[in-house]
């Protein structure tokens, strides 16, 4: 039985007879492929990644089992779809950050009308003055009040400020007056935190020249409630997601890609570091 995603937050959406992903009970997100050269290289990558990339990486991709022919969400017809590990399942109430990375969002091999349309889409967002923006957001706070989850229109108008609020209300167990970071030191910090992920990843882009990740997005997971009911090991994943415009990097590293990760992790570590300060200084108040 397939259905639309509770958990997508940004991307094409198969709402109001749109194409759009679609999951079902058993785990699995099923990717359209789309018709342009877009669906033919998603589909290489995942079909070559698992080869291409050392063991330790992979995880960081969602597991690919193949493609299907599955009657699309606008109404069209069977079209084959990637059948992707659906990462948010057997979460209730996961909050969700898609963070598209890059100075640059389009391959120089995009035709000149694509490149002008992403062109004036990351000028109009953080993209071009800090390496990455953010694509779009779900954040728990509590039972009452549900999921902040602002629309795509405020996502896309987000100042650097704006980015630095959400990533302490990502962490936060109240979103207003001021979030207060409670969770920080265990989702960004930590030997399995977001922050060791990203670094990880960081290390092997440093050296790897197999592909340029364009218009790729870091998937940041976490379940806050896992952190509340004393797990040992709270629920954080970092993934990466949309290889549309993704190509063989042949032989030169991905700076595009390498950048906004660098700044993405300076932005996360201040928020970090911010966190130990007060709760230093409220130790002494
Ligand atoms: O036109 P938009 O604004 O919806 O652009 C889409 C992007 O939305 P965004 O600008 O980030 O909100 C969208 O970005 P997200 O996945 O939402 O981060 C995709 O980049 C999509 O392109 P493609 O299917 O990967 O080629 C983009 O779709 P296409 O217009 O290229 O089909
Ligand atoms: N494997 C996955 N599991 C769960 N959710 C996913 C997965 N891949 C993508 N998503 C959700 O779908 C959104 C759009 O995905 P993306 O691959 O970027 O699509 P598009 O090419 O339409 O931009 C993401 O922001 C995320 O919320």
């Amino acid at each position: 039985m397939f259905k639309i995603p509770k958990h997508q937050v940004a991307g094409h959406q198969a709402i109001d007879g749109n194409l759009g992903p679609l999951v079902d009970d058993s785990g699995r997100f099923y990717k359209p492929l789309q018709d342009d050269e877009r669906g033919t290289t998603e589909l290489a990558f995942y079909r070559s990644f698992s080869s291409k990339l050392p063991h330790h990486i992979r995880g960081f991709f969602p597991v690919f089992y193949g493609t299907q022919l599955v009657e699309a969400s606008d109404g069209s017809g069977l079209r084959p779809h990637l059948v992707l590990q659906d990462i948010t399942s057997n979460h209730l109430n996961p909050s969700i950050l898609d963070v598209k990375i890059g100075s640059r969002t389009w391959s120089p091999e995009a035709s000149e009308d694509y490149i002008q349309k992403a062109l004036e889409g990351d000028r109009l967002t953080t993209t071009v003055t800090l390496g990455f923006r953010i694509s779009g957001l779900q954040i728990y706070e509590s039972k009452e009040s549900g999921y902040w989850k602002p629309a795509r229109k405020e996502v896309k108008s987000f100042s650097a400020d704006d980015v630095r609020l959400v990533l302490r209300k990502f962490v936060s167990s109240n979103l207003e007056p001021e979030p207060d970071c409670c969770f920080a030191s265990t989702i960004y910090g930590g030997c399995s935190g977001i922050l060791e992920q990203l670094l990880e990843l960081k290390a092997w882009f440093e050296d790897q020249t197999v592909y340029h990740f364009h218009s790729c997005s870091l998937l940041l997971l976490i379940d806050k409630e896992s952190v509340l009911n004393g797990r040992t090991v709270p629920f954080v994943e970092v993934k990466l997601i949309d290889f549309a415009h993704t190509v063989e990097a042949e032989g030169v590293i991905d700076h595009n890609f390498l950048g906004g990760l660098c700044s993405f992790i300076k932005f996360v570590s201040e928020v970090l570091t911010d966190s130990k300060v007060s709760t230093i200084q409220a130790s002494f108040n």
